[in-house]
């Protein structure tokens, strides 16, 4: 089945002569949430702002439920709501008016009933007759939420919403985006924060120097790339490792009372179980065992210092 969201070769040269994406292709599927992941000027941006029609790329194609952007943008641009990285509301309006004057943008009729469900989903029905000026930092980023949802999209995009938050205003967005996900709304996130994408995604796409590396389920992320690290501590503290266990990339701390082994957990055979065997047989008593999974974070940097070894070679 066709996702709500087809990208197909897309292409985008700026005038400048940037190549900011680069025959990109991916499916997004309705009810998701995807977080893309990427360093600075990696094309998130240019990649959000073509399919939302602020941007015009160079080739390829864009289809958002079955509306060609080229062709019928403005079917396809009703289906999208917008919720930018940069705050800019009117100061002194109420924010009742600001999310119904965005409907209107929309060219969609008054609809108070379903404006009040948005506002009270998002906490905000007991500020709507606020000005915006009087609006906390969280506050406001839930009201450019409400005008980007104002015309009933099934495809929000986030640009880094939370870029610059403290860390209980980012557990509030989470909070919102997951009621956003319940109601049924396809999310697509851009985001520097790895623990946001851990937290919330349920697939994540990383882009690197316009083109997507990769776009997979977290947990098949974890599976594939994560490597689980075993931390054995032994009784006595060690010179060195045994001659006989050599070569099995084993590490011993600096002060010799622990021995780090990394295995793939994929692995038919860990190689756990002989690795202790081997050191009773060495006459090292172990004191106690623990395992440790790679962060997302590590995954993430592993991912792009193979993409730049596989391009210098
Ligand atoms: N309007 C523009 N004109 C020329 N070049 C541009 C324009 N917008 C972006 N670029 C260039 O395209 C590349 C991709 O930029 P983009 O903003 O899409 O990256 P990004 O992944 O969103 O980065 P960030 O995480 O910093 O927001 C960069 O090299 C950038 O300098």
């Amino acid at each position: 089945m066709a996702g709500i969201i087809e990208i197909d070769n897309l292409s985008k040269q700026y005038g400048s002569g940037t190549k900011a994406l680069n025959n990109v292709s991916m499916s997004i599927e309705e009810g998701e949430i995807i977080a893309l992941l990427g360093p600075n000027g990696a094309g998130k941006t240019t990649l959000i702002s073509i399919i939302c029609g602020l941007v015009e790329a160079s080739s390829g194609s864009v289809k958002v439920g079955g509306h060609d952007l080229r062709t019928d943008w403005r079917a396809a641009r009703k289906m999208i709501g917008l919720v930018p990285q940069e705050i800019a509301l009117e100061p002194f309006e109420k924010v009742i008016n600001c999310v119904r004057f965005t409907r209107g943008l929309y060219g969609e009729g008054p609809d108070e009933a379903y404006i009040e469900k948005v506002l009270r989903s998002l906490a905000l029905w007991d500020k709507r007759n606020a000005a915006t000026r009087e609006l906390s930092g969280g506050m406001k980023r839930r009201v450019l939420i409400a005008k980007a949802l104002s015309h009933r999209p099934k495809v929000l995009f986030l640009d880094e919403p939370t870029a610059g938050v403290d860390v209980a205003l980012r557990r509030e967005m989470w909070e919102v985006v997951e009621q956003l996900r319940r109601d049924g709304v396809t999310i697509i996130l851009t985001t520097h924060y790895l623990e946001e994408a851990e937290e919330m995604a349920d697939r994540i796409g990383v882009i690197n120097h316009g083109q997507l590396l990769l776009v997979k389920s977290k947990d098949e992320l974890m599976g594939e790339f994560g490597k689980k690290t075993l931390t054995i501590e032994v009784d006595t503290p060690l010179q060195e490792i045994p001659e006989d266990l050599a070569g099995r990339g084993l590490e011993l701390a600096r002060d010799g009372s622990c021995i780090s082994y990394e295995y793939d957990t994929r692995a038919e055979r860990t190689g756990i179980a002989r690795l202790l065997g081997d050191l009773a047989e060495q006459g090292i008593t172990v004191r106690d065992v623990s395992t440790r999974q790679s962060s997302l974070e590590e995954v993430f940097i592993s991912l792009l210092e193979n993409d730049k070894s596989e391009n210098r070679a």
